[in-house]
């Protein structure tokens, strides 16, 4: 730090972090360090005040105070916040539709229906609006096992504490599991907006029309909105019908924050979606990514001098059912745990900003899918 006898005026004297933070994370050194500054400056700015320490506490006060709101952004008095759960049966493109309204990718997709395990929640702050978006696994009638249970369980619990839904359909195609959701959503008391996806897939649009009123019939939706999530059609006025119908509230989350998941759950759910992408349909999604360590190092200069870039190390653990599909989860001499080392890497470079060295292994766990204490020990328990 510099001598404050030096410049006793200058801010930038003061310690680093007091310009981010607030002053009760200075130390008491730092804040004597601060206090002298001030005396300094009152000094120059009226003589007499020198022996008045409590105009003095004031003035260090006052400053502080000062410096903490011209820290914290201005929310304006119209600003609007809330909850939204992105449902609908699975494959109907909800992960989609959220990345894309994100602009960000979290939430993994793939053809494979019932891709998305957990609920996932991304933060999307624009045009003084905060939607924070629960995406959840697909409903569906079928709970033949465990796991398809608990995402029952998951999608109905995002229901529940949630300003508005977006109950999201493929195109024209109604089926039971359609029909499943709309049961559960006649009786929300939230408002609830139809997105009908994958528009881009419909060869007569006129076909939309009679489709649209025969739903209106079923449930009072508060917008009907036609879109397609992977074109990135129609999400403009998407948006707009969003913010209309959350509440006036100060944000939820920080201005800049994506989500409240951890890396370290987001780097899982990128291995998950490479796996799926290479495997397609040899594989069931019998399968779960479990990360063994995850360890952040900081920028660092080394003892040449030289700059050592930040990195993440990753060993994450790829747990398949049966010792058949841990060979197809390999490949030939490797190549398919490369590829899929190589994909998932490049994607948590992205998001983490930073450089990653990730291991993957492949390991044998019978049954897991279908047993309810293995998935709670998988962190399925708290969905
Ligand atoms: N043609 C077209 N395909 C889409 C659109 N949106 C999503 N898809 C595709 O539909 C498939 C399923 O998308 P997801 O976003 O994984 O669907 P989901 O509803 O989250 O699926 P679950 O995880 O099973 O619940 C993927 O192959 C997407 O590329 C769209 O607007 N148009």
């Amino acid at each position: 730090m510099t001598n404050s006898n030096s410049n006793p005026s200058n801010k930038y004297d003061l310690p680093e972090h007091f310009l981010d933070n607030d002053a009760s994370q200075l130390t008491s050194e730092e804040l004597d360090t601060l206090t002298y500054h001030k005396i300094d400056i009152t000094e120059e700015s009226s003589a007499s005040s020198a022996n008045q320490p409590k105009q003095q506490n004031k003035a260090v006060a006052d400053d502080l105070i000062s410096q903490f709101f011209k820290d914290s952004p201005v929310v304006p008095a119209d600003f609007r916040a809330g909850f939204v759960a992105i449902v609908g049966r699975p494959n109907v493109g909800k992960s989609t539709l959220m990345n894309h309204l994100l602009g960000q990718k979290l939430s993994i997709t793939s053809r494979k229906p019932q891709t998305t395990r957990h609920k996932i929640v991304g933060i999307d702050t624009r045009d003084n609006v905060q939607a924070v978006y629960v995406d959840t696994p697909g409903m569906h009638k079928k709970e033949v096992r465990a796991i398809n249970r608990m995402m029952n369980k998951a999608a109905t619990s995002a229901l529940r504490d949630v300003n508005l839904v977006l109950f999201v359909v493929d195109a024209l195609k109604w089926v039971p599991d359609d029909e499943l959701v709309l049961e559960k959503l006649i009786h929300a008391e939230m408002p609830v907006v139809l997105v009908i996806n994958k528009s881009d897939t419909l060869d007569n649009k006129n076909t939309l029309l009679p489709h649209i009123e025969r739903l209106s019939t079923r449930m009072k939706f508060s917008e009907i909105v036609p879109v397609s999530a992977l074109r990135g059609s129609n999400l403009d006025r998407l948006h707009e019908v969003i913010g209309q119908h959350l509440p006036f509230s100060p944000p939820l989350y920080g201005l800049d924050q994506i989500t409240d998941r951890p890396a370290r759950f987001l780097v899982s759910e990128i291995i998950r979606e490479k796996i799926m992408r290479q495997l397609g349909e040899e594989i069931p999604y019998d399968l779960t990514v479990q990360i063994e360590s995850f360890k952040q190092e900081p920028e660092a200069v080394k003892a040449n001098g030289q700059k050592k870039a930040a990195c993440t190390f990753i060993d994450a653990t790829i747990l398949v059912e049966r010792q058949g599909q841990k060979a197809i989860v390999i490949g030939d001499k490797g190549s398919r745990l490369k590829q899929i080392g190589v994909e998932a890497r490049q994607d948590m470079e992205k998001l983490l900003e930073q450089k990653i060295m990730l291991t993957l292994w492949v390991k044998v766990k019978g049954g897991w899918s279908d047993d309810e204490r293995a998935l709670k020990s998988l962190g399925y328990g708290d969905i």
